[in-house]
């Protein structure tokens, strides 16, 4: 249930948009997370937990296959596949004010991590929001820090707007402000990242200290840094988060991550704190994936983020 500004409570209707892309990292087939994720029962999902669903369908993504990977502008720095990345978040951006602007929660359907870079431009578009990046990762590069050339380590700078991304109006940098972001789940942080999570306001909540503190605990602490001052917050879902045991079909999966009943925890704090705009769920690589267990988990927690109750 959400606010709808006189007080009443009125059932939520999210509107799923497809980002179909796989530019930003190197391992093939996370481009056929959308399909994934909506064959795993995504709107039978949503519609036990209450919400109205309609689905927007997927953004026209060209295949990469179309350009040399590593052809790049001095511009893009070692950052593969910039320009395309740009054309489809610039699009996304579109969509996603659009459908909150129609009064649909968006829910992003990816394609690897670089997608953020245009939900989040969309969803700050028109309010001051903050985030919750639940992630492995701190995805904190820029296209001269990056050890990969993969954009989908590099999200969260850019809507920051970190060293070269500032400015960057497709980003909409700084999109996010440093004091709104709260990153949970973090085990693999390349130095150039840590030294900025070091320095910055940015809250980083690391496994250690989930298990010393209990992820509950952590995750209100995250909400209540994303939500302070600001009109909403945005949920970043990438499925490495979880332990891989339990998602194996990650492009970039790292020992040691959450477990089933604390991710389904952590969203229902999500739904019952009442403060998500727009969300998105990004990684999943069916190519890599076990009888599409991965997508399947995705629909269970998206259904925990939008209400879903045991009882
Ligand atoms: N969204 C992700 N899975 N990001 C992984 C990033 C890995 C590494 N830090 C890099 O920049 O290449
Ligand atoms: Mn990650
Ligand atoms: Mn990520």
């Amino acid at each position: 249930m959400i606010e709808n500004g006189s007080g009443e409570e009125s059932r939520r209707s999210v509107r799923l948009i497809g980002a179909p892309t796989d530019y930003g990292q190197d391992r093939r087939g996370v481009d056929m997370g959308p399909s994934a994720i909506r064959y795993g029962g995504l709107s039978d999902g949503l519609a036990n937990a209450g919400v109205d669903t309609q689905d927007a369908g997927d953004l026209l993504v060209p295949r990469a296959e179309e350009r040399d990977p590593e052809y790049r502008t001095p511009s893009e720095g070692k950052a593969r596949f910039l320009r395309e990345t740009e054309d489809v978040c610039g699009r996304l951006s579109n969509e996603v004010q659009q459908s909150l602007a129609d009064g649909h929660t968006p829910l992003v359907l990816g394609g690897d991590h670089s997608i953020a870079i245009g939900s989040v431009a969309g969803a700050a578009a028109e309010a001051d929001i903050g985030a919750i990046w639940f992630d492995a990762h701190a995805d904190l590069n820029t296209p001269t820090t990056t050890p990969s050339g993969n954009v989908h380590g590099m999200p969260l700078a850019a809507l920051l707007g970190v060293d070269e991304w500032a400015g960057v109006d497709w980003a909409n940098a700084p999109s996010l402000s440093r004091e709104n972001v709260a990153i949970v789940g973090l085990r693999s942080v390349d130095d150039d990242e840590r030294e900025l999570l070091r320095e910055s306001e940015i809250s980083a909540y690391t496994m250690s200290e989930i298990d010393r503190r209990g992820l509950a605990n952590v995750v209100e602490e995250a909400l209540a840094v994303a939500g302070n001052g600001a009109e909403g917050y945005h949920v970043s879902l990438d499925l490495d988060w979880l332990d891989p045991t339990i998602a194996p079909g990650v492009g970039t999966p790292v020992r040691g991550g959450v477990n089933y009943r604390e991710a389904h925890h952590a969203m229902e704090q999500v739904a019952e704190d009442g403060g998500l705009r727009s969300m998105e769920m990004v990684e999943v690589n069916p190519t890599l994936d076990q009888h599409n267990e991965t997508a399947e988990l995705a629909v269970e927690l998206a259904a925990s983020a939008f209400g879903k109750r045991i009882l």
